[in-house]
């Protein structure tokens, strides 16, 4: 990178970045000497089911927006116009479905991992299945999370990008291992407050850079940056209105609705209601979030102008420019440069160690434990301390494949919520809503789903048909007048463009994996459970079915909307009262009896309190 913005990291700035660590370091030591001193599951792991909804909304958004969006989005806009933008809609039904849906089903039933979930409704496989999914998606989601940060402090300063990976996980490691659910929460607070502060001195300064809002505005709609509906239903178009605004809800579904990191803040809170309403509150600084990496990529549209800067970068990413117009634009202003280095940092800690909490937890509660029953709680903290360090490695690893990728990173994440994100929301979804399917259904429905996924994944990436299509970067062409002209440009894209067979399968827009994966799995399922015997009404877990089809179908007579779903749902069935009332005297008692039990029990796992739940709720 270019040395003029490498000497402006200056004193100020590594100081601005020191506190950003110290406090968050600082918040993980002090959860971890007051109030229960994490010595009990239940505190280090659901916050002792205490939260309020404020830090529990500003965490839930922290978890899945990462240096990936702050450099991602505005690389995105940059380069193909404001048409990302209107994910923005796909926000509305992306958090009302969880609020009315999944969050009762899962709070109602008052588990501790989503997964528990799996095994109430199928089996013990479908929930080690479930569970086995979801570390791969977490796994390779958190290498580009933690190399995204690192890549760009190399960039701007010349910092060892390995140590940066390095060092990224070692403090992230130390305040969740120290300070529990509450650290993280509390940290995810702060960390989201500098990411925003962040983007929005980058925005101010290069507003005024640029000559004011007006000249921007100017500027980028020239440019031509401004994006109207694209309502072309191709669904191989990378983003339109309908894969942004419709399959996109299925992503935010996928992240929102169903991912072990966020249930887990949903059940820390401390009423349904409280849970229900820190949902609705993503809502404005999801909204929020966008709109400022989506300005920030406008604002350097307006500076540079479409002017290439890739001479200077060696390289031509536009991940990477966006990282030195941020510098361009802060030199010369001391702390600023330091307060965006903070900035990247505080979102990607956030997500990291939101990710590495529910890994570490998944990883004991449904695959370790259920085989060592009889483990000591020492045996347990050294295995979960084993645990942390081959998941830390495992993320190095995947650094390093972002890295040798060298795609958009933003694309990258994208195309792994839908790939592993998808088959698991289908999973979910064919127990939730189905009633029939049964265990078998739901393993070769999940099988089918990530196979499906990683045939098209993998099939887009040989043949590299997903998004390759790039727009001029001029600042005054493509508003011709002469439409006659434009027209015939656009009808031979279309006829040259348009793949067919398996290409064109493999050309679906990777805003469509969530969707797509989540409905094959739901459709092998049924398929499958039909073919070897549906699940049975007795059979079926009370509580575990939220009643869909017949809501939809409100209109049928009775008798038929009792056929579409033949389990009394949620509500109050003796049954559900009876496993609550159950598993609140189980809490209380675990609490009373806890101290002298769990004395040694520092690190990670919910062990104490999911075994008084299996034994006495299910
Ligand atoms: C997850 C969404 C789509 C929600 O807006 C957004 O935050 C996003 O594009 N995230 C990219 C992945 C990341 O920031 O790590
Ligand atoms: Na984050």
């Amino acid at each position: 990178m270019d040395l003029s913005v490498q000497k402006h990291f200056t004193v100020v700035d590594y100081v601005v970045f020191a506190i950003l660590l110290a406090v968050s370091m600082g918040i993980g030591l002090y959860y971890a000497l007051s109030g229960g001193r994490q010595r009990t599951t239940q505190e280090f792991l659901m916050a002792d089911r205490s939260m309020g909804c404020l830090p529990v909304s500003l965490s839930l958004i922290a978890s899945f927006q990462s240096a990936v969006a702050i450099i991602g989005v505005p690389a995105e806009i940059y380069t193909y116009g404001t048409q990302y933008w209107f994910i923005g809609f796909a926000y509305i039904l992306g958090l009302i479905i969880p609020a009315h849906v999944f969050i009762p089903v899962f709070y109602r039933l008052r588990l501790s991992s989503a997964y528990e979930y799996l095994e109430l409704r199928f089996n013990k496989v479908v929930r080690i299945c479930g569970t086995l999914t979801f570390i791969c998606q977490m796994v390779i989601y958190m290498g580009v999370c933690v190399y995204v940060p690192a890549f760009a402090l190399n960039a701007v300063t010349g910092l060892e990008l390995w140590g940066t990976v390095l060092a990224t996980g070692l403090v992230c490691t130390l305040y969740t291992a120290l300070g529990g659910l509450k650290a993280v929460i509390w940290t995810d607070v702060v960390q989201t407050i500098v990411m925003f502060a962040g983007q929005l001195a980058v925005i101010v300064v290069g507003v005024q850079k640029a000559g004011g809002v007006s000249d921007v505005w100017t500027k980028v709609w020239e440019g031509n940056r401004i994006s109207s509906f694209d309502i072309n239903p191709d669904p191989t178009e990378r983003h339109t209105f309908w894969t942004l605004g419709v399959g996109g809800v299925f992503l935010m579904l996928s992240l929102y609705g169903v991912n072990q990191t966020q249930v887990q803040r949903y059940l820390s809170a401390r009423t349904e209601k409280e849970a229900v309403r820190s949902c609705y509150m993503v809502f404005p600084s999801l909204q929020l979030a966008l709109a400022l990496s989506c300005v920030m990529g406008l604002v350097m549209f307006a500076c540079y102008c479409g002017v290439d800067h890739s001479d200077k970068l060696s390289t031509s990413s536009r991940d990477a420019m966006v990282i030195y117009f941020v510098m361009d634009m802060l030199h010369g202003l001391p702390g600023l440069p330091g307060l965006f280095v903070a900035c990247l940092f505080s979102a990607a800690l956030s997500t990291i160690s939101s990710a590495f909490n529910s890994l570490a937890t998944v990883t004991m509660e449904d695959l370790i434990k259920p085989h060592f029953p009889a483990m000591t709680q020492r045996k347990a903290i050294l295995l979960s301390k084993g645990l942390a360090l081959f998941y830390g490695l495992l993320c190095l690893a995947m650094a390093y494949l972002t890295h040798l990728m060298g795609d958009s990173v933003l694309l990258v994440a994208l195309k792994i919520f839908g790939m592993i994100g998808g088959p698991i929301l289908g999973l979910f979804s064919l127990g939730m809503f189905f009633p029939s399917a049964n265990s078998i259904g739901a393993v070769a429905g999940l099988g089918a789903g990530v196979s499906m996924a990683f045939w098209v994944g993998i099939g887009a990436i040989l043949t590299r048909t997903s998004g390759s299509k790039t727009q001029t970067l001029d600042c005054k062409v493509t508003q011709s007048n002469d439409t006659a002209a434009a027209f015939q440009i656009a009808l031979s894209n279309i006829t040259l463009s348009r793949p067919s067979g398996l290409k064109r399968l493999y050309s679906l827009s990777y805003m469509w994996y969530s969707a797509f994966n989540c409905i094959v799995v739901i459709v092998v399922g049924l398929l499958i459970s039909f073919l070897t015997g549906p699940m049975k009404k007795e059979d079926v877990t009370p509580g575990t079915i939220y009643p869909l089809l017949q809501k939809i179908f409100w209109f049928l007579p009775e008798h038929l909307k009792k056929k579409l779903s033949c389990v009394t749902p949620l509500e109050q069935t003796p049954a559900v009262q009876q496993r609550q009332l159950l598993c609140q005297k189980s809490n209380r008692s675990a609490q009373q009896d806890r101290p002298i039990q769990e004395e040694t029990e520092t690190f990670l796992p919910d062990a104490h309190m999911t075994h008084v739940e299996h034994e006495t709720c299910v």
